[in-house]
């Protein structure tokens, strides 16, 4: 579960989340909508630390993402695509965040497969294209087999066959609308 309260974010004069709360609740796809702009990504590098809030709080089951001692094993979170040192393959980017997080690296090998990079897994990840970078992310999202995913645009550059894929996968899945707390928030159904 991620719960935010009065979440807000200002850069200079500039605020760009503004008083945001919502609960995302387990079992459920929660979508942020908003034009660009409106907050989206600030809010989803807030709730994985990468950026401090002005005011308010955001904890994932319970924590700060990091008091979370195997942050991978709670959240799988793809936020660039293309945050990979360039001279890493797949499997060696893979293999460092394994690692940190103490997750067996057979792993590895799963997830590349699953999102269908195996054959690539020894290439340089700066030799990827938008959508296969993509597929890199969303492996290292899945590494730690973790209760929450937390995606920003994630089917940016992917072929039409991976970004089915997800789709159907979705339509599989219990959702449950949460409440909208700001306009730029809300989660759909999942379609
Ligand atoms: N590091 C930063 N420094 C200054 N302003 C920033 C910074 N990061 C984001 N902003 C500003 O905060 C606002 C929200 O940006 P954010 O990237 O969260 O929007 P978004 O909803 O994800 O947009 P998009 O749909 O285009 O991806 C924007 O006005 C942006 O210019």
């Amino acid at each position: 579960m991620i719960e935010a309260e009065g979440l807000t974010k200002r850069y200079g004069s500039k605020v760009a989340v503004n008083d945001l709360s919502f609960t995302a609740r387990p079992g459920t796809v929660t979508g942020f909508l908003g034009p660009n702009g409106a907050g989206k990504s600030t809010t989803m590098r807030m709730i994985l630390g990468l950026d401090r809030p002005t005011s308010g709080t955001v904890r994932v089951d319970g924590k700060q993402y990091r008091e979370l001692r195997e942050p991978l094993r709670t959240v799988g979170a793809l936020i660039d695509a293309k945050w990979v040192h360039p001279n890493r393959s797949a499997h060696a980017h893979l293999r460092w965040l394994a690692r940190s997080n103490r997750i067996p690296v057979s792993r590895v090998d799963e997830v590349l497969d699953m999102v269908g990079l195996g054959e690539v897994a020894g290439k340089r990840a700066g030799g990827f294209s938008l959508g296969m970078s993509q597929r890199l992310g969303i492996a290292a999202a899945l590494l730690g087999d973790p209760k929450i995913l937390l995606f920003d645009e994630p089917v940016n550059g992917l072929d039409p066959k991976a970004s089915t894929g997800s789709a159907a996968s979705c339509a599989g899945s219990p959702t449950r609308a949460a409440p909208c707390s700001s306009p730029a928030t809300c989660s759909p159904r999942c379609r």
